[in-house]
């Protein structure tokens, strides 16, 4: 049986979600992402992840990369600051200060290297705040190496919360590890890998869905077909992270996100066409979004 998934909240309600700067906020105080991203034949995704988390209000976005990777993201966004990846050691973070909230994203831009599931090993484990995993961090996740990370940060003390936002292909994959039919219907799909996972899971597609282990799954349907175009899923990684950093609960995140990415899209093929829109145009357009939600 289908789960019924619940209409997307109004325009009011995300509006109360919008995370405007306090008069005396300073970059640390707005949130810090994180950004596990960019192996060296994609570093095109950790930069639109990274642009698409300032653009949606994180004071500081710290971007590590793989080394090859590095001068390409500098040159083309000097206010990310950006380091190599293997200078990445989240077990020696201390967890975040009162008032001072982070957040995590990985996987954009990943490919299948063992290495990399060394990278993504340690963050699961060791990350104090939330933590969302897209791209091809979602494929290593796929294996039982992963289902044990998922649950054994589920079941450690602090319990930060695990974000996943796979779509249909990497859904599949996470299906298949888990014992989890992939024929199930969307809603049904994206519950039973919240479950698996121990995750709030995003499954995009032309109709995205919200689901957490409870059971409870939100629809959201307001996109376009502009928006299936190659990186527009990093795009959506880092809204979400940026929103988890300014510290929204993650199904909070998930749905004002998902909305600022969708309205991002119809914005840009209002004014672009919806043959025109470039995934860079999204991010582009996420200004005119909030505009419209704010406006609620
Ligand atoms: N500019 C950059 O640097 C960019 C870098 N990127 C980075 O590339 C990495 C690989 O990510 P990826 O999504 O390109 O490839 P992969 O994970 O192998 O999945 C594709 C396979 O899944 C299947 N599939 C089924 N349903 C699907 C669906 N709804 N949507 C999409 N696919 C669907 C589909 O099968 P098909 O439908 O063709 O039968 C196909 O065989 C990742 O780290 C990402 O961050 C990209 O974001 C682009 C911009
Ligand atoms: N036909 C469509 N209508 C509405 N939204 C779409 C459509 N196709 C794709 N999207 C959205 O675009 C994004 C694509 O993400 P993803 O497939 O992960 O791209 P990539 O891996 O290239 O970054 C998702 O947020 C998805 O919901």
């Amino acid at each position: 049986m289908t789960a019924s998934a619940t209409p997307a909240r109004t325009d009011a309600q995300l509006a109360a979600l919008l995370p405007h700067p306090a008069a005396d906020a300073n970059k640390y105080t707005r949130g810090k992402l994180y950004l596990v991203a960019g192996a060296a034949p994609y570093p095109g995704a950790a930069r639109l992840a990274g642009t698409a988390a300032e653009r949606t209000g994180a004071g500081y976005v710290e971007l590590f990369c793989a080394g090859k990777s590095l001068l390409a993201v500098r040159c083309s966004s000097p206010s990310l600051v950006t380091r190599d990846w293997r200078t990445w050691h989240p077990a020696r973070l201390e967890p975040p200060r009162e008032g001072h909230p982070w957040a995590c994203v990985i996987g954009c831009g990943f490919d299948a290297s063992p290495a990399l599931m060394e990278l993504l090993a340690e963050t699961v484990r060791a990350f104090p705040a939330p933590l969302l995993v897209d791209g091809g961090a979602l494929g290593l996740l796929a294996g039982e190496t992963g289902l044990r990370l998922a649950a054994e940060r589920a079941a450690s003390s602090e319990a930060a919360p695990l974000v996943l936002t796979p779509h249909g292909g990497e859904a599949a994959r996470l299906a298949r590890a888990a014992g989890v039919s992939d024929t199930l219907d969307a809603p049904d799909l994206a519950g039973a890998l919240a479950r698996a996972y121990h995750a709030l899971c995003v499954l995009k597609g032309p109709r995205t869905f919200i689901a957490d282990a409870s059971g409870a799954v939100e629809l959201m349907d307001r996109g376009t077909p502009a928006l299936a175009k190659a990186g527009t899923g990093d795009v959506l990684a880092g809204i979400i992270g940026a929103l988890l950093a300014q510290g929204l609960a993650p199904r909070d995140a998930a749905a004002l996100g998902c909305a600022l990415h969708a309205e991002a899209g119809r914005a840009a093929a209002d004014a672009l066409t919806d043959i025109c829109t470039t995934t860079e145009d999204v991010i582009a357009f996420l200004p005119a979004a909030v505009r419209a939600i704010a406006g609620a």
